[in-house]
């Protein structure tokens, strides 16, 4: 997969006291942290931890109970909502399947921000459905119908959609879910590329060893907080790894690639 032909330069996202309730109920709060651009962050925390509010906060799926984000100082608020699509691009867990579409015509929503109401789309917009098609690997499926693609496959349509709308900022919930060893390493690749050409990345992820390999920098959630966040070789520690998630862990160098991997024991639980 590769990273050619996508956007320009972002910026630092950065969340400000961001808090979120769902009626009484209180999911992140106090939320402070600087997601830096050309940089991939990795976003890590236990299930329920508020990682996909969080991302959706940012994504402004959600609306915060209080607190703001901003990206390259400007706050996203302040932004029209087709104008905040040309800056980021979400990938939602979500993935919904039973949408009568073409491949073709999924991916094409992306390009929606940058149309007039009602205009079709031009031959640069097919040009850039193509090219974000061949980026996740699916060069030849346009013609294809959404329902009728595995669930990896699928997931990889949703990312060609975001790196359609060719923003600098990439916001993705659990990215490599659905796929193969070799696609997870592929998308990740991907997105390391899009971060070294000035993209700022952000993506949940539950593989710790995905995480060490591919993140520049983590971000810690536990219980709706941040609990660590740093660059993800000294943040991504055996030691917060036990006392966030309950297990134990130890660091080693994987030969193959010279990047930390980590080795788990069983919970800590009885
Ligand atoms: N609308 C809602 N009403 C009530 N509780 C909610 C609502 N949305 C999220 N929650 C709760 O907030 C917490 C955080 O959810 P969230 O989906 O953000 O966590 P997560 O870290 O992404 O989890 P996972 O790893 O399981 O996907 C969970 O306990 C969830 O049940």
């Amino acid at each position: 997969m590769s990273a050619a032909g996508t956007a320009a330069a972002a910026g630092e996202l950065r969340t400000h006291g961001l808090a979120y309730s769902a009626g009484q109920r209180l999911i992140l709060s106090g939320i402070e942290c600087a997601l830096p651009g050309s940089a991939v962050t990795g976003l890590l925390g236990p299930n329920g931890a508020g990682k996909s509010s969080l991302l959706r906060l940012i994504a402004a799926v959600l609306k915060p109970t209080s607190g703001q984000v901003s990206l390259a100082g400007t706050d996203l608020r302040s932004l029209k909502r087709k104008e905040r699509a040309q800056h980021l691009a979400f990938v939602d867990q979500q993935v919904d399947a039973d949408v009568p579409l073409s491949v073709a015509d999924a991916v094409l929503v992306g390009r929606l921000p940058y149309r007039p109401a009602y205009a079709p789309e031009t031959i640069r917009d097919e040009l850039i459905v193509q090219r974000s098609l061949a980026q996740v690997g699916l060069e030849g499926f346009g013609a294809r119908r959404l329902d009728s693609l595995s669930g990896g496959e699928r997931q990889r349509v949703h990312i060609a959609r975001a790196l359609a709308q060719q923003t600098g900022v990439l916001l993705l919930d659990e990215p490599t879910n659905h796929l193969d060893l070799n696609a997870q390493n592929g998308v990740l690749d991907l997105l390391r590329g899009l971060a070294r050409g000035g993209s700022t990345v952000v993506a949940a992820l539950h593989d710790i060893n995905l995480t060490a390999a591919y993140c520049d920098h983590v971000i810690v959630l536990a219980g709706g907080r941040v609990v660590a966040s740093g660059e993800t070789a000294s943040t991504l520690t055996p030691g917060l790894i036990r006392s966030v998630y309950g297990v134990p862990a130890v660091r080693l160098d994987n030969p193959l690639t010279g990047r930390p991997v980590f080795a788990f024991g069983g919970t800590d639980q009885p």
